[in-house]
């Protein structure tokens, strides 16, 4: 099949947690009407763009779910194949899942709050297992490998996300299909750090915006042949800069 291969990513639409500013994980939050909104809009980019996925990949969480449902209906392409993994699940957020982000950057201060955010290799404290917002015990995650996470920094994420990039997604790349990945802030970063070689250092700095599709033409080893390309650029600008800001006033 020939060369450059088209991945699509998507970060789900703005969810009820991140409306309220609560760090989310693999809690399984809903869209918020925004979300929605930003859901369907990145289908309509899609459409408009002439960029069809042919398959979609998802995480087993919910807002992922409803993100990639909205923008295939948009676009006409409910009828694709699914595939959908906890390996492309959120970032287990720890004791932190369910926390107010304002409170956690006050009580905390900015530099364990960014740490805890965005540093490669240092994870929040765990989650208890009988806390509210534990995943133990919860039926989707009965056949995964392993226990749930009770908690992941970045590289916990690249390790269990990455064997599925291999064994799967390219597989699907290279069978020549256009290949949507519809996930979520943390597990694109994990992604996007491996196909741009992003050091452990500087994807402190790299934010995902809900909602707006990246496209990536990437060569036969996977490798992008020029860098990749947000449908929406000013959208995405914003976007990102409103992740990076979260939490300040
Ligand atoms: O709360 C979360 O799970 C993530 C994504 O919404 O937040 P952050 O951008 O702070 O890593």
């Amino acid at each position: 099949m020939s060369t450059p291969y088209t991945l699509i990513l998507l970060r789900h639409g703005n969810s009820d947690w991140n409306q309220k500013n609560l760090f989310t994980g693999w809690v399984d939050v809903h869209l918020s009407e925004q979300g929605v909104a930003e859901a369907k809009r990145a289908g309509e980019l899609l459409a408009s763009s002439g960029v069809l996925p042919d398959i979609l990949y998802t995480s087993l969480l919910s807002r992922a779910i409803e993100t990639a449902n909205l923008a295939l209906a948009e676009a006409d392409r409910q009828w694709i194949d699914v595939k959908r993994s906890w390996r492309l699940n959120e970032r287990h957020y720890g004791a932190l899942q369910g926390k107010d982000k304002a409170q956690t950057l006050e009580e905390y201060g900015p530099e364990k709050f960014q740490t805890w955010r965005r540093s490669f290799d240092v994870p929040p404290p765990p989650i208890e297992d009988d806390a509210e917002y534990s995943q133990v015990g919860d039926p989707r995650y009965a056949n995964i490998d392993g226990e749930v996470p009770r908690t992941e920094c970045l590289k916990d994420v690249i390790e269990r996300m990455l064997p599925y990039w291999h064994s799967d997604i390219t597989d699907d790349l290279k069978a020549g299909k256009v290949v949507l990945v519809t996930a979520h802030g943390n597990s694109l970063r994990a992604l996007i750090k491996h196909l741009d070689g992003i050091s452990d250092d500087d994807i402190a700095e790299l934010n995902v915006p809900t909602g707006i599709p990246l496209v990536y033409k990437l060569d036969e080893n996977f490798v992008p042949i020029e860098p990749a390309a947000y449908l929406d650029p000013e959208a995405a600008a914003a976007g990102a800069a409103a992740v990076a800001n979260q939490g300040k006033k």
